[in-house]
């Protein structure tokens, strides 16, 4: 009780001290004026204006994350602005000026958006926060932030740290299909699914001996922390408002410290060990690196966990598609005598790309389906792009991806469908099928096509998360029967809204299924090539 009270007061002593009320009241009187009377640059996109005053506003609060998609498909323009209390938003609905913005990081850039997100999820300091993103210097020393850039992309592109992490990661997750019961396991597949992938993931970047190996009560505090973490950045009584987040993050802090003085973090990953050595350059103390291994986890989970349960999902409710996806994991599969009276099934991800068309295409069209990120961008000086439109200094630029990846003159009429063959691209011989026409669509399609963001930002992780979900799914449909408990065919289940900053959504409540290895593989032991366990 005593700390919930501490808590508060502290909540309320950062949140409403005079000076922010007072800032808070400038910046409404502020925002009308400029609502009413300050007009747009003729080269500015065109204005979309709400028919009710701050209509926009009462949108965002509304629909939040999704509001500008939402807004995009009535508005049917491919770049227009609006504005919310005097802040513009370009929002961009045409790959032409999307792929504008991301070969400029220069003018449009992303840093501030993390910044501000990080300072408060953190609280971190003001001069703190100038150490962490100073430019370089005379010295020319890049900083906190550019080398963690650096790192992130050098140690998550295909190469030796890569496939370090790909392995450690199939080691675990093959522990975890090992233990389930030969008889068959009954599930909640969604929180299963979750479980399972993300005890996976903390191990390939945290290493075997890994805080959630110790208490996997952990996890449920990282999808706590990461449910409400819009609220933690937000700030507004997080004790409160965010309990269940507030209390995560406190518990994991705690944990991944322990992990950094314990020296457990000596068998992470290449990027975790890059992280604390790029950390302690900077100054930064044990509890500071614990703090960005916790959101790194957090942005390694966010969007990888999910879309796993989705493909998974898809696949089993389309009957025609197990036994396909089956026959061509044939060829990537061996089933051998371990020399101990047993048998050992060795499953390769490795190989998926060049043996599994159906697979990939699964994959890519998940990806198209329900990866729609709407990604913001800020602009920081006056630029114009495509020798069209001038984008000013101090707006904020929105692309919401859902519009480009379900336009049906990019993605034909069934567009807003899932289509699993939407991305097979060679006939039963292998070759090509594609026609001049279908290839000149595929260059539209490419890009339209950008689930993992783009330029500059462009998601470090997307070949660990082709590797992980790819290897969850191939497993799960090659070795085991997952039926509906109630006996019912499979359904795909409701997704959540999407939240703000998700690019996938998670799914809106559970569905019980029962597990089990597949009768002709009774007492294998299960392995991936490159994972141990084989
Ligand atoms: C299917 C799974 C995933 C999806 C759909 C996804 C999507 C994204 C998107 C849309 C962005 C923002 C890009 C932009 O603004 O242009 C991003 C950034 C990022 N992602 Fe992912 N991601 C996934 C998995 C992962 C994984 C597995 C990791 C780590 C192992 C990861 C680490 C990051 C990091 C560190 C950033 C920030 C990059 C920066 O600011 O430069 N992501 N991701």
């Amino acid at each position: 009780m005593a700390s919930t009270i501490m808590d508060l007061v502290r909540d309320i002593d950062v949140e409403f001290s005079p000076l922010i009320v007072c800032g808070i009241i400038a910046g409404v009187v502020f925002a009308c004026w400029q609502f009413l009377f300050t007009g747009l640059d003729p080269r500015e996109p065109p204005e979309v204006r709400s028919s009710i005053p701050f209509g926009h506003l009462f949108g965002m609060l509304w629909y939040k994350a999704e509001y500008v998609t939402v807004l995009s498909r009535k508005v049917k323009q491919p770049i227009y602005t609006i504005r919310i209390l005097g802040t513009r938003m370009y929002i961009l609905c045409s790959p032409e000026f999307i792929q504008r913005t991301f070969a400029n990081p220069k003018a449009f850039t992303f840093e501030p958006f993390v910044s501000t997100a990080v300072r408060r999820l953190l609280n971190i300091s003001e001069p703190d926060m100038k150490i962490l993103l100073q430019e370089p210097g005379p010295e020319k020393l890049p900083s906190y932030a550019q080398d963690i850039h650096d790192l992130e992309h050098s140690t998550l592109t295909p190469g030796a740290a890569l496939s370090q992490l790909n392995d450690a990661f199939q080691t675990r997750l093959a522990k975890s299909f090992n233990e389930i019961d030969t008889e068959g396991t009954t599930v909640n597949l969604h929180s299963w699914s979750r479980d399972v992938v993300t005890q996976a993931a903390c191990a390939a970047i945290l290493g075997p001996d890994n805080p959630y190996e110790d208490d996997p009560t952990l996890i449920e505090a990282l999808w706590d922390f990461e449910t409400d973490i819009v609220l933690l950045i937000l700030r507004i009584l997080p004790s409160l408002t965010a309990r269940r987040g507030y209390v995560g993050r406190a518990r994991l802090r705690t944990a991944y410290l322990s992990y950094h003085h314990t020296g457990l973090w000596k068998q992470g990953s290449p990027l975790l060990r890059g992280m604390r050595e790029i950390g302690k350059k900077h100054g930064f103390n044990d509890t500071q690196i614990a703090e960005w291994d916790v959101l790194f986890t957090i942005a390694a989970v966010t969007n990888a966990i999910p879309i796993s349960f989705w493909m998974l999902s898809y696949i089993l409710a389309d009957p025609q598609l197990t036994p396909s996806v089956r026959g061509e994991l044939k060829a990537i599969v061996t089933v051998k005598e371990d020399g101990k009276g047993g048998k050992v099934l060795t499953l390769d991800p490795r190989m998926i790309r060049e043996h599994c068309p159906i697979l990939i295409s699964i994959w890519e069209e998940m990806l198209r389906f329900t990866s729609q990120p709407t990604l913001g961008r800020y602009v920081t000086t006056d630029t114009v792009v495509n020798n069209e439109y001038l984008l000013k200094a101090g707006s904020v630029v929105q692309i919401p991806t859902g519009i480009t990846q379900s336009n049906p003159s990019y993605w034909g009429p069934d567009s807003s469908s899932f289509n699993a063959r939407r991305f097979f691209k060679t006939d039963k011989d292998g070759k090509e099928k594609a026609s001049k026409d279908e290839r000149e669509q595929e260059k539209l399609q490419r890009r339209a096509y950008t689930p993992f963001g783009g330029g500059k930002n462009l998601c470090p992780g997307r070949h660990a998360a082709a590797n992980e979900t790819l290897s969850f799914v191939a497993m799960m449909i090659y070795a085991f029967t997952i039926e509906n408990k109630d006996g019912k065919p499979f359904k795909v289940i409701e997704t959540a809204p999407r939240a703000a900053g998700a690019s996938v959504p998670k799914a809106e409540g559970d569905v019980e299924v029962i597990i089990r290895l597949r009768d002709d593989l009774r007492g294998a032991r299960l392995a991936f090539a490159g994972g141990e366990g084989r």
